[in-house]
């Protein structure tokens, strides 16, 4: 018998089952994907997590967590019930709801009549949705069945996951219903973060407004980046410089390409989508959108004008994952840098530590994916860097320059050190970093307008 159910056994069910387990739960998760619960059941992770695999197998050992495709050997007999499942973004940008709404059909139709079921929406869901899955329970359950809706919105990053959901800065839970938000509020009784009480709209407006302020501080380096590029100051030190101010803080303040991943694009659309639906205009939205946008264009350009032309040119791409730590491709800006590439008339050849799988089923087959950061490197005319992973950091760059054809190296991500690498005799390009040492003595008396007054 298990107290609680997960339904969707992807990145966030499997680490919420898993993390429950730990704490000395019964969990049985649920996936319509029967290969996917397959693989589970013969202990082999179907995604990529540092820890997540060995948590998986030492609680399934211990026989506190089972995976099946049958709502109806789960559901009844839990307590609660947390939807994970995966809300995509829709064609007209708004969050795609589908995998929700069968969801809670499922569950409705499952509900025991013995005891109250507590349903947590943990998937990030649009506001409005706890009452749309509560309706649907309501339409599906037996009239005698007994539940409540409780909005738990997950703040996890991806590689490092169980990290995150072990220390979390702080517990949302959104419902009508007290009692049952602080039964879900008992399952994390020995973290020590605080906890807050909201009505449901609100605690799933956190989390939308959560990422659109992340995702709004890396535009807005990346948009200072740029005038640092055009006026030869350091974004690096920009961005050290203002994290120290501790109203701004240090984090997600690393100029780049942009963010990818499964959650800001998403979110952030989906905000703008639910803003211009109930009459308001969502400037800043759509202004982080489009600067994201801009700097995966930018960043071919930046590579176009180190080689003279990509035309006929061999570009070794390091990095396919939207970041380190994961195999996650999704709306990563690999999927948008390298078509582009193509399109210019390059060759491309690739390496990820993690991603090629997921990349190949995507990526045109004409890009060539190589076993190694050194053979995607060899004969290159540049080398282009797209994913932060900690691996190329440490690569052997003196080897790399006598595989490649010209030592020009274009870092999206800034993991390079410029004057190490320039030292090496590398022409190095980063992101919102001056071209040469002497760049802003060049620049400043230059300037039309005088900077200083
Ligand atoms: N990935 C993250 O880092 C992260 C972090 C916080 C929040 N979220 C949110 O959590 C939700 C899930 O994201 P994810 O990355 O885990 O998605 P995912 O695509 O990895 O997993 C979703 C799972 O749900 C399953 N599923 C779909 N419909 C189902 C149904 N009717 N019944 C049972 N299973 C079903 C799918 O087969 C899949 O295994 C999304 O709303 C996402 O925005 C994700
Ligand atoms: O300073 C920074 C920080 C991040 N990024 C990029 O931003 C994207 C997202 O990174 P991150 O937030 O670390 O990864 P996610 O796993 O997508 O996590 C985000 O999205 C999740 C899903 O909603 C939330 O739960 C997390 O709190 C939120 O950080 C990646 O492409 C990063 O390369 C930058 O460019 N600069």
């Amino acid at each position: 018998m298990s107290n609680i159910t997960i339904v969707g056994c992807g990145y966030v069910g499997l680490v919420t089952g898993a993390v429950l387990s730990k704490l000395g739960n019964n969990v049985i998760g649920v996936d319509i994907d029967s290969e996917r619960i397959a693989k589970l059941n013969a202990g082999i992770c179907p995604i990529y997590e540092p820890g997540l695999v060995e948590l998986i197998n030492e609680q399934s050992r211990n026989g506190k967590l089972r995976f099946t495709t049958k709502y109806e050997e789960a559901i009844p007999d839990s307590r609660f019930v947390f939807i994970c499942v995966n809300t995509p973004p829709s064609p007209h940008g708004g969050a795609d709801m589908r995998f929700v709404r069968n969801a809670a059909r499922e569950i409705g139709r499952n509900l025991s009549v013995q005891h109250k079921t507590i349903v947590i929406n943990k998937s990030t869901m649009p506001p409005g949705s706890g009452d749309m899955v509560e309706a649907i329970l309501s339409e599906e359950a037996q009239p005698e069945a007994e539940f409540a809706v409780v909005a738990n919105p997950e703040f996890l990053r991806e590689g490092s996951a169980l990290h995150d959901m072990l220390n979390p800065d702080r517990i949302v839970l959104g419902s009508k219903d007290q009692e049952a938000a602080e039964a879900v509020a008992s399952l994390y009784s020995s973290f020590t973060c605080p906890i807050l009480l909201t009505n449901i709209r609100t605690a799933e407006m956190i989390k939308y407004a959560a990422n659109a302020f992340l995702a709004m501080k890396i535009s807005f380096i990346n948009e200072m980046a740029q005038i640092c590029e055009a006026i030869g100051a350091d974004v690096r030190q920009v961005s050290t410089g203002i994290g120290l101010d501790k109203r701004i803080g240090t984090y997600f303040l690393q100029a780049g390409i942009g963010f990818g991943g499964s959650c800001f694009p998403k979110d952030a659309q989906a905000l703008e989508y639910v803003a211009s639906i109930s009459d308001c205009y969502p400037r800043i939205l759509k202004a982080v959108l489009e600067v994201n946008r801009e700097s995966r264009r930018k960043f071919v350009t930046k590579i176009d004008k180190v080689v003279g032309g990509l035309y006929g040119k061999t570009v070794g791409v390091w990095g396919l994952a939207f970041k380190a730590n994961t195999d996650d491709i999704r709306e990563a800006p690999a999927l948008d840098i390298i078509p582009e590439l193509l399109s210019r008339g390059a060759n491309v050849k690739v390496y990820d530590p993690a991603a090629m799988e997921n990349a190949r089923r995507i990526l045109p087959e004409r890009v060539s994916f190589c076993e190694n950061a050194y053979a995607a490197a060899e004969n290159a005319h540049v080398l282009a860097i797209v994913t932060d992973w900690e691996q190329f950091r440490s690569i052997d760059l003196i080897k790399v320059k006598k595989l490649m054809t010209t030592s020009k190296i274009v870092d999206g991500r800034n993991i390079f050190d410029p004057e190490l690498v320039r030292g090496l005799g590398f022409e190095y390009v980063g992101i919102g970093i001056p071209c040469c040492p002497s760049e802003s003595e060049r620049y400043l008396p230059q300037a039309s307008v005088p900077i200083w007054h």
